[in-house]
């Protein structure tokens, strides 16, 4: 699997010395582009920046276009290597870009989000949203090298902040009761790149073990089949929310159909419920959106011959995976984060 670095911002030129390259393509948004790339520039030999538009609503098909076609334009052979210097959706859509564009070319992650490095840039999943649901085209594509600086918290708005602070708390649901606490006792203030690193040692254990998701990296995925409903039912709408606010309340609801199947104890569904709540508690979801909220469950990966199969937790610090789970309880599991 990709090695994570938590070096300084000059480990690049190490990077590229590493990774033998033909030319040299740096994919970034907006964003990105204006608060990041100035970091790294210096860095960098002659390259071409590719830039894209920033948010979940463009990590789709046409963006990939872009992708493609400025690769193309600049004559990109197989040695390009290309550099996703960005959030989540950079990492994503530019590894699917990457590991597509003339059957494969490689590419470095440097994430600049909290939720892109302690998640997203880790672990190989790649890809883009697809006529709304979330991630359905992709590829398992491993980055040459992933490169880890807090520096780029700077610039994050607090809201970045507290969506990837939902990760990292998933982390330690998940795997890791300690995580959970030292998560807890933070806050999500600022983070130490020791903090960071706890969370991403979690995700890669998970990882190594079941790199493709046969099995065990499933429980990655706590929070995310409601969690990941609630994002693209609003997505493009007035109460959008961000990935990581939308996995904190798919945590509540699945926290909550953990203790109803009788995994979860009720003091602990609690201590979640408590915690969670406090952070995650925007939500805008109406009755009548629970047909349509349903509907986008069943398009989750996880799912197997029509069967609804959730990623539950057992303890704080435990999840179990393949739970089939009936209609009627995410109904009242969406009763719980109204
Ligand atoms: N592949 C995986 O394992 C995995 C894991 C978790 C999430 N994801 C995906 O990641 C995406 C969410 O990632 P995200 O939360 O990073 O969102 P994002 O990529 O949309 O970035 C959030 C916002 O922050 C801006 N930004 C980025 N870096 C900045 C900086 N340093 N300063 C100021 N602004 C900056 C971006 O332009 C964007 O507007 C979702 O699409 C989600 O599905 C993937
Ligand atoms: O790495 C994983 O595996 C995860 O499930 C991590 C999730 O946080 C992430 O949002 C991932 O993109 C979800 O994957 P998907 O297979 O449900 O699309
Ligand atoms: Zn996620």
């Amino acid at each position: 699997m990709s090695k994570v670095y938590f070096k300084d911002l000059s480990y690049i030129k190490e990077l590229l010395a590493s990774v033998e390259h033909s030319q040299l393509f740096i994919l970034a948004d907006e964003n990105s582009k204006g608060h990041c790339y100035p970091l790294i520039k210096d860095y960098l030999e002659y390259h071409q920046v590719i830039e894209i538009s920033s948010g979940e609503k463009h990590k789709t098909l046409d963006s990939c276009n872009l992708i493609w076609n400025a690769l193309t334009n600049a004559t990109a052979d197989r040695k390009a290597l290309l550099i996703n210097l960005g959030g989540g959706v950079i990492t994503d859509m530019g590894g699917f870009c990457a590991g597509t564009y003339k059957r494969g070319i490689r590419f470095i992650n440097i994430p600049t989000t909290l939720l892109s490095q302690v998640d997203a840039s880790v672990g190989a999943k790649t890809g883009i949203d697809f006529n709304g649901y979330k991630n359905h085209i992709g590829l398992f594509c491993e980055a040459e090298a992933v490169l880890v600086n807090p520096t780029f918290h700077q610039t994050l708005p607090q809201e970045q902040l507290v969506s990837g602070y939902a990760e990292m708390l998933k982390h330690g649901l998940i795997a890791d009761q300690k995580h959970w606490q030292d998560c807890l006792e933070n806050g999500y203030g600022k983070f130490s790149n020791e903090l960071i690193q706890q969370s991403v040692k979690i995700k890669e254990k998970v990882v190594e073990a079941d790199p493709t998701e046969k099995g065990l990296r499933k429980i990655l995925n706590f929070g995310h089949t409601i969690g990941h409903a609630i994002e693209t039912h609003l997505l493009n709408t007035e109460n959008e929310l961000l990935h990581g606010e939308a996995i904190g309340l798919g945590m509540i609801a699945e926290a909550f159909i953990s203790r109803s199947k009788g995994l979860l104890s009720d003091q602990e569904y609690q201590i979640i419920i408590k915690e969670l709540g406090r952070i995650y508690n925007s939500s805008k979801i109406e009755k009548a959106s629970y047909v349509e909220i349903k509907r986008l469950c069943k398009q989750d990966k996880k799912n197997q011959n029509g069967e609804l199969n959730m990623s539950l937790l057992k303890n704080i610090g435990q999840a179990v995976y393949d739970i089939p789970v009936e209609e009627e309880l995410i109904d009242e599991a969406l009763n719980v984060i109204l």
